[in-house]
């Protein structure tokens, strides 16, 4: 929970190639618009920071074992948090990061078969404060959308990844985890049909309505 801080934290989820980035910048001045006195910070996982950013491109591109991933996928994000989320939440910022920890539980626990046991030791290690309380975003908006239409528009938009190159049933284990994560926490999931046009997605999206 962020509500300890005056700002406000929401992430950007979904299987690659569901349409994330499609949005982000749009929502971003939409959020700027909507509340003026409040600077907004847009970042992203694995990222956020030059550490992150290094980060980053290895784990896009280099083969590693499973552990080391999500080891350093935490890494870069407890960087983040200290470098750019907690500062910009403390100081009443909107953060709005494409990706977060969701995404280690979708893609290192769901889609490659890490223990849930072992990302719930990282989550509290990486994202614990001292009032036993877990830094999450307020806000996470999820796009939902079928393994083999994501991998079609994926096959349009740019060269593969690491992530990129897997095939359907491990992007169809993502999806379900993600699925599983906002089931169980419906209050800050918002599911977004991603099979839409991106115009129906935008109309839902400017119309969301939640409480900063
Ligand atoms: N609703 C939509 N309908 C059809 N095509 C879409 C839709 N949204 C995005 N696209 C197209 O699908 C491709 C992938 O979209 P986008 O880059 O936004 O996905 P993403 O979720 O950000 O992927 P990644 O997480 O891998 O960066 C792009 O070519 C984009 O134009
Ligand atoms: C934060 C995070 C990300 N990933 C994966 C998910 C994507 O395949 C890439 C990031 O690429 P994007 O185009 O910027 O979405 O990284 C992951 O496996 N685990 C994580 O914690």
């Amino acid at each position: 929970m962020t509500s300890m801080y005056p700002g406000f934290f929401i992430s950007f989820e979904g299987i690659d190639g569901a349409g994330k980035s499609t949005h982000l910048e749009s929502f971003q001045r939409l959020m700027q618009e909507r509340y003026p006195d409040r600077e907004v910070v847009m970042t992203r996982e694995p990222g956020g920071t030059p550490l992150g950013e290094q980060l980053r491109a290895l784990l896009l591109d280099a083969p590693m074992n499973l552990e080391t991933e999500a080891l350093l996928m935490f890494a870069a994000r407890r960087e983040h948090i200290a470098q750019v989320i907690e500062p910009a939440l403390k100081a009443g910022k909107i953060v709005i990061s494409d990706r977060f920890t969701d995404a280690s539980f979708a893609y290192q626990g769901g889609g490659r078969g890490l223990s849930l046991d072992k990302l719930n030791q990282l989550e509290r290690w990486v994202q614990g404060g001292a009032n036993g309380l877990l830094l999450q975003p307020n806000l996470t908006i999820l796009f939902d959308l079928p393994g083999e239409i994501a991998e079609a528009r994926r096959s349009k938009a740019r060269a593969p990844d690491k992530f990129e190159k897997m095939d359907l049933n491990f992007f169809e284990k993502v999806r379900q985890e993600y699925l599983r994560r906002a089931k169980e926490d419906p209050s800050r999931f918002h599911l977004v049909d991603a099979t839409k046009t991106p115009d129906l997605i935008w109309n839902e999206l400017s119309h969301l309505k939640f409480k900063i």
